[in-house]
């Protein structure tokens, strides 16, 4: 259970991240306890929380990760991720972004369109280099998650849809300077259910036998990320735990022998070992509710605004209070700018702090400047 250095906390400047990177590291010792197949390789996906001090624990468990950007890329760098533990997925790779990833000698590159495959050909033969790729396939599955954040859908902008993917597929079999690994689905986020990711192998399964039986066999298969977390319950395991969601591809994917099974995990990894502190700046009575204002906004948690996301807020200031009603909101001039409304919360007093729970995810790395204020702080547990 995570403790929150009451006294330490004191003295800090609020508002700032909180991150238990004794859970962190519990949390990757069992995806690796998990993970067991040895065919399975887990990269984490830098685009949840590229705190450093996270990427280092993360990196030292032995993972790869997942990029989105040449900025990861070289944020991974950075923490110590080797070039051939790198996998680059997006839409929207630039020239120089490409060309990056080519020096670093990347794992893989998860490509999204014919277009993108094209120009990574000319990069790679310009600098006298082979581009390892995986074509990111659009599978057409529902993920049961927020509309922001399902990406499977034909709809949706990302990969390839399934009547395109032997043109595509051709196309990488022909170019001179790709080397064609495999395929890669991510079919969204905040996934709580095992169905969709059963529909998935069972798509995976369908597309392997075809191709096979066309000629065409694949090293490598990617199944993305998007395991969810239980945001009611901070302490809890994602859900489905690690253990059903990996055995729900070892029971399900006809994995060939000789193939690796990629996974890009993000939130499941941190969310939980992260909450935002903040203080409490004035209670203020309205005519129908009681408003706790407090010095975190939007621009240092913006799920909330963006997709009406909640995370479970805790008066660490005074756990056992008595319990009022209070509409939990921030300093910016948006209506939007709200963590809870009608929270039920121990008496809250100003210069109370407050814990905003499973923001290790998707939190401090979206937080922006609106209203030119400054980026959130973090700060890390000791013990
Ligand atoms: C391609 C890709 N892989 C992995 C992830 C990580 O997803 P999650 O944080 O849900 O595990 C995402 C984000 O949704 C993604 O777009
Ligand atoms: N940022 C989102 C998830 C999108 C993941 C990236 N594809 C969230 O906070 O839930």
């Amino acid at each position: 259970m995570t403790r929150f250095p009451i006294e330490e906390f004191s003295s800090l400047k609020t508002p700032f991240y909180f991150y238990d990177l004794r859970l962190l590291e519990r949390t990757v010792k069992e995806i690796r306890r998990t993970a067991r197949d040895p065919r399975f390789k887990v990269h984490y996906a830098i685009k949840a929380n590229a705190n450093p001090g996270i990427l280092r624990t993360i990196q030292a468990a032995g993972f790869g990760v997942d990029c989105v950007s040449g900025w990861e890329i070289e944020a991974a760098i950075e923490a110590g991720f080797r070039g051939d533990r790198i996998v680059f997925a997006g839409v929207g790779k630039s020239d120089p972004e490409i060309r990056s990833a080519l020096e670093a000698d990347i794992e893989c590159f998860n490509v999204e369109s014919e277009p993108e495959l094209r120009v990574i050909s000319e990069i790679a033969a310009e600098m006298g280099k082979t581009a390892r790729v995986a074509i990111r396939v659009n599978p057409n599955i529902d993920a049961h998650t927020h509309a922001y954040i399902t990406t499977g859908l034909a709809e949706n902008k990302f990969g390839i849809n399934l009547e395109q993917l032997d043109s595509i597929i051709g196309l990488a079999k022909s170019l001179p300077a790709i080397d064609l690994k495999g395929l890669h689905f991510h079919i969204g986020s905040q996934i709580t259910e095992t169905e969709p990711f059963v529909m998935l192998c069972e798509t995976i399964n369908r597309l392997q036998d075809e191709y096979e039986q066309k000629g065409v066999k694949f090293s490598l298969i990617n199944v993305g990320g998007g395991l969810g977390i239980d945001y009611a319950h901070p302490e809890r395991h994602p859900i489905p735990d690690f253990e059903a969601y990996f055995t729900t591809f070892h029971n399900h994917l006809r994995l060939r022998p000789d193939q690796e099974l990629h996974f890009e995990l993000g939130r499941s990894v941190v969310a939980q070992c992260g909450s935002l502190i903040t203080r409490v700046l004035y209670i203020k009575e309205g005519t129908s509710k009681r408003f706790a204002i407090v010095d975190a906004g939007m621009s240092d948690l913006i799920r909330p605004a963006l997709y009406s996301a909640h995370h479970k807020i805790e008066n660490i200031s005074n756990p056992n209070g008595e319990l009022h009603h209070y509409d939990v909101v921030g300093p910016i001039c948006e209506s939007s700018d709200r963590f809870g409304e009608s929270e039920t919360l121990p008496e809250v007093k100003r210069g109370d702090l407050l814990a905003l729970r499973s923001a290790g995810a998707y939190g401090e790395i979206m937080a922006s400047r609106y209203n030119c204020r400054p980026f959130p702080h973090s700060y890390f547990s000791e013990n």
